[in-house]
């Protein structure tokens, strides 16, 4: 195989109580990107619709990931990589994990698939590293192994996959605002509160529980963020309002999808998903804020070859 065509989805990290560490993969939102081998032993980015990002390698978080990989596997051929973007970067939904991570799959096809899952992931995070600052993996985890995801440790990397409840939806609201995730992250404070953490610590337990159990009370329940949510829901316009509305129609819990701006809410059913949907356009279509909603199912299946 010369030539590889990808389809990498959205994805949701910290998922309230899990912050860094917990993740899940969405269906049907997602980039697509198309890598070739070529003959020059480089990595070359020569094509980026659907957003305005850099054709430099180091720069880009798909060049710096194909970079990864690249000089671990040293093949004796290079690639070339074409990113058609349709989530849009800085919108909490993981767009820059989508481009490292993607890119990482379809190179490891192109070699013969000589890594696994979470060699790809510790490949992906060198690229993810380049648009936050720092390496952590709770977006790229769920798109390189579907569902949901735990980062149980990052040095050294170890990834759990949880199970994923059947009937769970999730509504995403992506307000028109970019938040970044470097500028989410600086303003978070260096040291917890014990009764929060104690509280937090207890929720991502009782969550993950809950996915084993299909138990979407305690699932409910275990959707709380007492340490993050309050500085950066601060980012972002009418979370409160969201979060209200979407509990109104039936919503399990609501919280910020990574940095944000984006904010999802899981649901049991799609009927409920749905419902949760038009209650938080009714918020934003109040104000002068554009936005975009998505009702998706759990994608279990993460990045495909299309
Ligand atoms: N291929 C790429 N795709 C997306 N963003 C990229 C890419 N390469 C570089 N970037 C830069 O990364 C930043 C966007 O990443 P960031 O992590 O802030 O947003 P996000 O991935 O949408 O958020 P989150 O990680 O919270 O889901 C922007 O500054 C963008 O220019
Ligand atoms: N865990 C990361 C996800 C965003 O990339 C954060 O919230 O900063």
């Amino acid at each position: 195989m010369d030539c590889i065509k990808i389809f990498s989805p959205a994805t949701v990290a910290n998922v309230s109580c899990g912050f860094d560490v917990l993740g899940f993969c969405l269906d049907h939102i997602g980039d697509e990107m198309i890598i070739k081998k070529t003959k020059e032993r480089d990595i070359k980015i020569t094509k980026i619709k659907g957003a305005n990002l850099p054709f430099e390698v180091e720069k880009n978080v798909a060049g710096a990931a194909a970079l990864a990989i690249y000089q671990d596997a040293k093949p004796d051929y290079g690639f070339e990589i074409e990113i058609y973007k349709k989530i849009k970067p800085g919108s909490g939904i993981g767009s820059s994990s989508a481009s490292a991570s993607g890119v990482v799959f379809a190179i490891n096809q192109l070699l013969g698939k000589p890594y696994n899952a979470t060699q790809l992931t510790q490949f992906a995070m060198k690229g993810e590293a380049v648009a936050s600052g720092c390496e952590h993996a709770d977006n790229i985890a769920p798109a390189l192994f579907g569902g949901f995801t735990l980062v149980k440790s990052t040095q050294p990397l170890e990834v759990l996959s949880l199970p994923t409840p059947a009937d769970l939806y999730a509504t995403i609201i992506h307000p028109q605002i970019e938040v970044k995730t470097a500028e989410a992250r600086a303003i978070l404070p260096k040291k917890v509160d014990l009764q929060h953490a104690i509280q937090q610590w207890a929720n991502v337990g009782s969550f993950v529980h809950a996915l084993h159990t299909n138990d979407y009370d305690l699932l409910s329940e275990s959707l709380k963020d007492k340490i993050v949510e309050p500085y950066r829901s601060k980012l972002i316009p009418y979370f409160d309002d969201v979060k209200n509305a979407a509990i109104n129609a039936g919503g399990l819990g609501t919280g910020i999808s990574g940095s944000g701006p984006s904010i999802f809410t899981l649901s049991k059913d799609e009927k409920t998903a749905k419902n949760v949907e038009k209650a938080i356009q009714n918020v934003y279509s109040k104000t002068d804020i554009k936005f975009n909603t998505y009702v998706c199912k759990i994608n279990t299946e993460g990045i495909k070859i299309i």
